[in-house]
């Protein structure tokens, strides 16, 4: 039998707790208030009470949140100008923005996994909150369950982060993960995460890699202590990445993931996102199914790894929660969590300025000289090569394949070096560019 340190009589007044949305996350976040109401009172120091659950449509039985129907309403507003704590899950960026400005203005903390609205607006509502002396939390909106951004923001407010390096997302990581088992086409793989609820029935934001932008730009400004904003990440999604691309991967012990990275040097910063060949040795290489994990790279700590579960009803809901109970001790002792408002303004560096190395493949003539021809257009643009392989030669049209791995270079020096092979006579086709990283 547990015994609790605590008496009911040492218990303040219940902290009033509005929810804004009770669909995947928010439903698993009101069970969870309901079920575990006594310890979660007990780590506060004051009970947490629903009084009220913002939705689109009342009449909908939500029967697995455990929220009495008397308690939903679609007076959101009202709801939040009543609330000490306020979890918004409603996601988009209207009316979650005006929501949560409001909650902020009438002095609630508000907690949220929205990356959507924080990559557009994050700076606003940092501003305010920190204004207004209230919390702002926000540990789901990136990589759901595992605790990265508290990491970032505190136990590594000492050291200098210079890389952030990770599988964001986990529809489009299940999805490749398939694609390099089982050699299937992409959009196979796809149909197949839709009927398992991994993509949504419109998969865009996370095939196109938008989901995975948003977060990039939030991981970016909590590690470099500047603004980077949705629009300021490079992104490019999956939908180009081919069977062929992959199975050539495979051949040179290389893995194809989407990686959001982001990273530091004298000159800036920037953040990008887009289809990465990782070795399979790497940690990242070894991330499966919808998992997420983010490699973490500062000065003095070294190379840090986070893993686990990136959505979900759960394992998302145990982020927002240990986010709610933080929230609610700083309103018992009167206190908040770090601000944000306060930034350095770092340049942004272009897509063009990043260095990596590359994974090209080539259609080429198989005849003598054609290895020579290409191997002089990469010189002649300071591509250094790390590998350069010809593949078997393909029966009846007199043409090979020609793989090379180059050493890391400006995305504006490769991009000039492909539209060199282009022009080539002996080249057919230029098949596929990759970016390589952790080699
Ligand atoms: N699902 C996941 O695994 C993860 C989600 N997130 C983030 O969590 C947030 C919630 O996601 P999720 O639970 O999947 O979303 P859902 O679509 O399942 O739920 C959204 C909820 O918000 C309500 N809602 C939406 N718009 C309004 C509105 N204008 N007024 C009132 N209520 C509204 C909906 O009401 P109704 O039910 O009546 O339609 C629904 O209850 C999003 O920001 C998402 O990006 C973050 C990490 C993982
Ligand atoms: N669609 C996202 C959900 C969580 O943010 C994903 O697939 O990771």
């Amino acid at each position: 039998m547990i015994c609790w340190l605590w008496k009911a009589s040492d218990m303040t007044e219940p902290l009033k707790v509005a929810l804004l949305g009770c669909g995947v996350v928010g439903s698993a976040v009101a069970r969870r208030l309901h079920d575990d109401a006594r310890d979660l009172a007990a780590r506060v120091g004051a009970p947490l009470q629903i009084t009220g659950v913002a939705v689109r449509d009342i009449t909908r039985p939500r029967p697995e949140s455990g929220v009495d129907a008397s308690l939903f309403t679609t007076d959101a507003e009202s709801l939040v100008e009543r609330a000490d704590l306020v979890v918004e899950l409603m996601g988009g960026i209207e009316p979650a923005r005006s929501l949560l400005l409001r909650a902020i203005e009438h002095g609630a903390s508000v907690v949220t996994a929205n990356k959507a609205l924080l990559g557009e607006d994050g700076p606003q509502l940092f501003e305010a909150a920190d204004a207004r002396g209230v919390d702002l939390s926000y540990e789901a909106a990136v990589a759901g369950a595992i605790p990265l951004l508290r990491p970032l923001r505190e136990s590594l407010a000492g050291d200098s982060v210079r890389r952030v390096m990770g599988i964001v997302n986990g529809t489009t990581n299940f999805i490749l993960d398939k694609m390099d088992r089982t050699g299937a086409a992409l959009d196979d793989v796809l149909a197949e995460a839709q009927q398992l609820g991994y993509a949504e029935a419109d998969p865009t934001a996370d095939v196109e890699g938008y989901d995975a932008r948003a977060k990039a730009a939030i991981l970016a400004s909590l590690a470099f202590h500047t603004r980077v904003a949705t629009p300021d990440v490079y992104c490019e999604g999956i939908m180009g990445v081919t069977a062929e691309d992959i199975r050539a991967a495979r051949k040179i012990g290389l893995v194809v993931k989407l990686l959001a990275i982001c990273e530091r040097t004298d000159e800036g910063v920037s953040a990008r996102v887009h289809p990465t060949l990782v070795p399979r040795s790497h940690p990242l290489g070894s991330v499966r199914e919808a998992f997420n994990a983010v490699f973490v790279e500062t000065e003095l700590a070294g190379q840090l790894m986070f893993y686990g579960k990136g959505a979900g009803a759960e394992p998302t809901a145990s982020a927002v929660l240990g986010d709610l109970v933080q929230a609610a001790r700083h309103r018992l002792d009167g206190g908040h969590g770090p601000g944000e408002s306060a930034y350095a303004d770092l340049p942004l560096l272009p897509i063009a300025q990043s260095q990596t190395s590359y994974f090209v493949r080539l259609d080429v003539l198989d005849r003598p000289g054609v290895l020579a021809q290409v191997a002089n257009v990469l010189g002649e643009q300071g591509v250094s090569i790390e590998s350069m392989r010809q593949g078997v030669r393909r029966s009846g049209d007199g043409l090979a394949m020609l793989e090379i791995v180059t050493h890391r270079a400006s995305d504006a020096a490769l991009a000039r070096t492909v539209d060199q092979l282009r022009m080539l006579d002996d080249v057919h086709a230029v098949t596929s560019v990759l970016r390589v990283e952790g080699m």
